[in-house]
Parts: C-alpha cells; structure tokens; sequence
C-alpha cells in the first residue's frame, strides 16, 4: 500500500469535488491511502508538491484543479505555468498525476470532473499510480 497526497486548488467547490471522489476512489481501488491538501489555485500546486515531496510522507501527488478560461491571458498563465511546475516536477522522478482541468467553460469542467462521465480525477489518480509502479520497477 503506498500513500498518495491530493493537492487540489479548491477554486469551484462543486467541481473539485467530483474530481477528488474520482481520484479517491482510483486509489482506494488500487488499494492506496490518500491525504488531501487544499491550496488557493493551480499555481500554488507544484510548490506544495515540492514542499511535501522531501518530508517523505508520501509516495505519489495528485494535483487536482479546476482552470476555466476568463477575459484575460491569465488563463494561459495559470494552465501552463500550473503543468510546467508538474512537468518539471515529475521529470525529476515524483509520480505525480495531473487532474488539473483547463477549460473554457463550466460545461466542459462538469463533463470532465464526473466520475460518471470522463472522470479525470480517477485519470490523474491512475497516472500516479502507474509512475509510481515503474519507479517501483526502476529502482529495484
Ligand atoms: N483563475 C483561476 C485560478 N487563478 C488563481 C491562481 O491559480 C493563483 O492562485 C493566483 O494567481 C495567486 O498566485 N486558479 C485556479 O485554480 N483556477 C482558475 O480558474
Ligand atoms: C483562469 C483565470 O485566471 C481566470 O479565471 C481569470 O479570469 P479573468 O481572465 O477574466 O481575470
């Protein structure tokens, strides 16, 4: 059993948590415990992870979130910069699974966040515990 840490941006409630039912139920059936961590938004997700992964607490992260495009290019901001500190952070060997949405609108978020529909959450989840599994594997 390993234990994972949900880092979610708790910026529309509703949404976040279909998304972290999805991503607990993902792990729970691998048979994984899961811890949340809740932050202001997406661009506070990688630094959490950064600041939890070295107290060792943890075996894999899954950030979950919610970016719906507004009038300005903050948008592309907040999704990018968001994925490129999970990238950044995963290229340095921390499974870490990304159920960041980035949508334009709160149609294509419900759709997404369901777990009865396209349950990204669970998505992310499983890519964790796949990263997880061949770190596993790699390291012997
Ligand atoms: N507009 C959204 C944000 N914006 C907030 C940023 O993520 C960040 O918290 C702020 O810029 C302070 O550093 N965050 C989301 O998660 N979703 C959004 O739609
Ligand atoms: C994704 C965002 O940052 C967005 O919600 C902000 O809205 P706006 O671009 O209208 O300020």
């Amino acid at each position: 059993m390993a234990k994972f840490l949900i880092v979610e941006a708790r910026f529309y409630d509703h949404l976040n948590d279909m998304l972290n039912e999805g991503a607990r139920t993902a792990l729970q059936a691998a048979g994984h415990e899961a811890e949340i961590l809740t932050v202001p938004g997406a661009l506070e997700i990688p630094g959490a992870i950064a600041l939890a992964e070295p107290t060792g607490l943890y075996d894999g992260f899954v950030a979950i979130g919610v970016v719906i495009r507004g009038e300005t290019y903050h948008f592309e901001i907040v999704a990018g910069e968001s994925a490129r500190g999970i990238m950044a952070l995963t290229m340095d060997g921390i499974a870490i699974g990304n159920g960041i949405l980035t949508v334009e609108n709160e149609e294509q978020a419900l759709v997404r966040a369901d777990p009865a529909q396209k349950d990204k959450g669970g998505e992310a989840a499983k890519a964790a515990i796949a990263l997880l599994n061949l770190r596993s594997r790699f390291d012997g």
